[in-house]
């Protein structure tokens, strides 16, 4: 038996797994069976928790999309990882270091109850989202079905698509998230974010991810939306992001800096399941 703990950070939820102190060998297909709302436990993502590969962090941790496929990085998956060691004991400190695929991250239990994640460092170069594209532009076009789209890029770990938008309830997330997230432009796939700016220090976001489709919440995504709107002139730090789970808060000082990110952590069940 599978013991695992359920977690969600503004509704984007996920399987949280103790990988340290039980053997898992979870396939693609065994992890698609975890996440499935029907025949599994359901979730967003499924997190496994390692130990370090080095002493230079606490933990390694690796995340897996609904779909089954590994990714570098989860905003609010990884507030939800710090949460979860700390309640497990298996750390005493409030200040967790960990690796991902994505590179080290440094992440802080805050004492009103809110996890800050410092991301990491956005990338911008198309190489480097990854996007199919001559140069760096601040915005890009697609034609899905007929009409362009524009959109800034970045990599914040992920690859991220994020579209400004007069009003986020009215736009077509599921239809064109679903062509731009395999759209031949984006070589590893991407997050694609729909943004309305309200005012300098305030969006609302919605985000059709890889992988999974339309989250209630994507902290990555969050963190995308901020940076690109800090670079198109429409947003300055901090940026309060409104999503349909809740509000994540954003701080970006400029290129070559690391973005970070607050929110809740909050653990909502303990199970056992058969794998
Ligand atoms: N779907 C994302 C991974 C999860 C990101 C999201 N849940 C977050 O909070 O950042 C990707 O394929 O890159």
């Amino acid at each position: 038996m599978l013991r695992f703990t359920k977690m969600q950070g503004l509704g984007n939820d996920f399987v949280v797994i103790d990988a340290i102190h039980q053997t898992v060998n979870l396939d693609e297909a065994a992890l698609r069976r975890l996440a499935d709302r029907h025949y599994g436990i359901g979730c967003d993502q499924i997190l496994l928790v390692e130990p370090p590969a080095s002493d230079e962090v606490d933990f390694r941790y690796r995340i897996f999309n609904a779909d089954g496929g590994e990714v570098s990085q989860c905003g609010n998956g990884a507030r939800c990882f710090a949460r979860f060691v700390r309640e497990k004991g298996l750390i005493d400190r409030d200040e967790i270091r960990v690796e991902t695929a994505a590179g080290r991250m440094v992440l802080w239990l805050e004492a009103g109850g809110e996890v800050r994640v410092e991301m990491g460092v956005p990338r911008h170069a198309p190489a480097e989202v990854p996007l199919l594209a001559d140069r760096e532009r601040s915005v890009y076009t697609v034609n899905v079905e007929g009409v362009d789209w524009q959109f800034g890029a970045v990599s914040v770990g992920n690859p991220h698509a994020v579209i400004t938008v007069a009003d986020v309830d009215e736009a077509p997330v599921a239809r064109v998230g679903t062509v731009l997230e395999r759209h031949e432009l984006f070589p590893e796939r991407a997050n694609i974010g729909f943004m309305q700016v309200l005012d300098l220090h305030h969006a609302r976001l919605r985000v059709y991810e890889r992988g999974t489709g339309e989250t209630l919440a994507c902290g990555s995504g969050a963190c995308a939306a901020a940076v690109v709107g800090i670079l198109q002139g429409t947003l300055e730090s901090p940026v309060r992001i409104d999503l349909p789970g809740g509000t994540l808060r954003i701080g970006w000082q400029g290129r070559g800096t690391p973005v970070y990110l607050s929110g809740p952590a909050v653990t909502v069940f303990e199970g056992r399941m058969a794998t």
